[in-house]
């Protein structure tokens, strides 16, 4: 039962803080004040029409959804990503610890204040009330659906590459490290074994990507890595591929210790539940067909069920730091088998908020040695302080950098509006009135403001629905799906949706709040403009508010990146591609 799970539970509390008086409740993990949660534009397929409800969206269910751990907020420079990688997922150990934060599925209905900052595991997931009374914590009751069998489906979520496909060919690529393999130029040609080709065909791959051509027979070289190529280039094949090949072509027993304490022989993590959810979906599509186990871990569903899950064994675990740890210390899963262990998102991975977490990992009594496995982290923004924290889990590693590092998807046309923050309401309902039918995703800075849009925009019979870490983990799931599947043309989120998620015929990324990073930036704009798509992103400015951010937008339009490259200054850098830098029309 999940109840006795939780019971046990290992949780220090943090000492009571009082309520933090925060200006309309910038989204960084921690508590709002009681409003509603969520905004979904109602469909009522019965009557095949819809209808609003300026509730919380979810019938008379306003129990606010509690709070994860503080998001942890951005090292450098101060509020970088400050963002949504919410209900404790980020750092600080809150972990799924992070599953308190989901507490409001029963519907308490009162707004509780926040408290900041966080000490090992209490962070902003303290139990307390505000009232410094200890409640218990009531379990999180969420299963979400079982993953597909169905090989259409599958195989059919991927992004049909677009008409600038063909030019990643011109993107220079800069490989340094020690004695680099030769880059592949087909998949057919890579060694790789049949069935992982035709898994790769199957998924509609004709040809790889620059970052696949790269990091493929590096990693199957048995290499470490660490890979920097733009949003939407393919870096989840560019890793699960070659990792996948490998664990077919030197298999390994698949061991579960006693009490069901499993062993990986791979561990992925990624920052947000959404994204670890999609990588696990992917790693599946790799290994259809063959005999490796795949499972997930991630916070905001019912520990009892993941952990069935993993107890049977699992050759590769897709998790969030916060759930993976509350596994690790209860020993349902240790690092003993590791052979590979991925950062997605590995800036985001490295930053304060998530580090603690991250080294506890790496420090694991349990977990193998550095040259006993291949560490391999992956990104489209690598800052030169996060390359310094990231040597240090790394062996002997070769760095690739495709592009730019931290530069913009050359395909995503960027168009600014400089506007007050009076004049974004009536800006954005133009635009969006603009462009009916479009695929729309609006990226604001609060919880609280996703939700009051999102309510705007269904006011104007838009079909509009919204995510961000107040959501139960139940409806941030179906409000990507319904706008995955065309049921809500608009989603408004915080920055809980810029990194990684994967969306078909997004058109439209709008910046209603500009983030505060650069890096953030690039990520939300990619969204959209993917394998080759065209797309096109929105920034509203607000001279008053944006203005720190003024210098670097212009170097991103100038297509320049903010973030340099291979910090150990290889002597070795080559143009591994013949291509030039793309030209203007890139
Ligand atoms: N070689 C390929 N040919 C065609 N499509 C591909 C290829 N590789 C990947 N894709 C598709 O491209 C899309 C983007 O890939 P992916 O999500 O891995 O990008 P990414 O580089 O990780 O982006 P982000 O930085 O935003 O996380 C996916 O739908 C994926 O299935």
């Amino acid at each position: 039962m999940d109840d006795e799970w939780d019971d046990s539970c290992d949780m220090v509390v943090a000492p009571v803080v009082p309520a933090y008086n925060h200006n309309n409740d910038v989204d960084e993990g921690h508590s709002v004040s009681a409003m509603g949660r969520g905004f979904t534009t109602f469909i009522d397929e019965q009557e095949g029409g819809y209808f609003t409800k300026d509730s919380n969206g979810f019938g008379d269910r306003r129990g606010r959804g509690g709070r994860g751990g503080r998001g942890g907020r951005g090292g450098r420079g101060g509020n970088r990503d400050r963002g949504d990688y919410e209900n404790g997922d980020a750092g600080n150990y809150n972990g799924d610890r992070e599953d308190r934060g989901e507490r409001g599925e029963r519907g308490r209905g009162r707004g509780r204040g926040g408290s900041r900052g966080g000490g090992r595991m209490g962070g902003g997931d303290s139990p307390t009330e505000g009232d410094g009374e200890v409640k218990k914590p009531e379990p999180v009751t969420y299963i979400p659906p079982d993953p597909t069998e169905n090989e259409d489906e599958m195989f059919g979520s991927s992004i049909s590459s677009g008409i600038n496909f063909g030019k990643f060919d011109h993107i220079a690529v800069k490989v340094t490290g020690e004695n680099p393999p030769q880059a592949i130029d087909s998949f057919e040609r890579a060694n790789l074994r049949k069935f992982v080709v035709e898994n790769v065909l199957k998924s509609g791959y004709k040809k790889p990507t620059p970052i696949q051509k790269h990091a493929i027979p590096i990693i199957m070289n048995g290499r470490d890595l660490m890979g920097c190529a733009q949003t939407g280039s393919g870096k989840t094949a560019a890793f699960l591929v070659p990792i996948i090949n490998t664990l077919l072509q030197d298999s390994r027993e698949l061991i579960v210790g006693e009490n069901g304490c499993a062993q990986p022989q791979v561990i992925i993590v990624s920052p947000t539940r959404e994204l670890t959810l999609q990588i696990f979906n992917e790693a599946r599509k790799f290994a259809f067909g063959t005999v490796l186990k795949v499972a997930t871990a991630y916070g905001g569903t019912a520990v009892r069920h993941q952990s069935d899950q993993i107890s049977r064994g699992c050759h590769i675990l897709v998790a969030t730091p916060g759930r993976l740890h509350d596994f690790v210390d209860r020993n349902r899963i240790s690092f003993d088998s590791i052979r590979f262990i991925v950062l997605d998102e590995a800036d985001r991975m490295l930053d304060m908020g998530f580090i603690p977490s991250i080294e506890k990992m790496m420090q694991h009594p349990t977990m193998v040695q550095g040259t006993d496995r291949q560490t391999l982290m992956f990104s489209a923004t690598f800052p030169e302080d996060i390359q310094h924290l990231a040597g240090r889990f790394l062996n002997n590693y070769l760095f690739v950098a495709v592009g730019i590092v931290g530069g913009a998807s050359a395909d995503v046309e960027q168009i600014f509006y400089e506007v007050s923050k009076y004049e974004k309401k009536t800006k954005l309902q133009e635009l969006v009135s603009e462009n009916v039918n479009k695929r729309v995703l609006v990226f604001v800075e609060t919880k609280r403001n996703a939700d009051f849009i999102a309510s705007l925009l269904s006011e104007q019979q838009m079909l509009t629905t919204s995510i961000h870490g107040d959501r139960l983990q139940r409806e941030r799931e179906e409000a990507l799906d319904n706008f995955k599947r065309g049921r809500h043309v608009i989603l408004v989120a915080t920055a809980v949706a810029a990194r990684g998620l994967d969306i078909k015929n997004v058109d439209i990324v709008v910046n209603y709040d500009l983030p505060k990073s650069i890096d953030e930036y690039v990520h939300r704009i990619g969204r959209t403009g993917r394998v080759g798509n065209r797309g096109m992103a929105v920034s509203f400015y607000d001279s008053e508010q944006d203005s720190a951010l003024a210098a670097d937008l212009a170097k991103i339009l100038r297509q320049g990146g903010p973030s340099g490259s291979d910090i150990r200054n290889f002597n070795n850098a080559v143009a591994a591609e013949p291509g030039q830098e793309p030209d203007e029309e890139w």
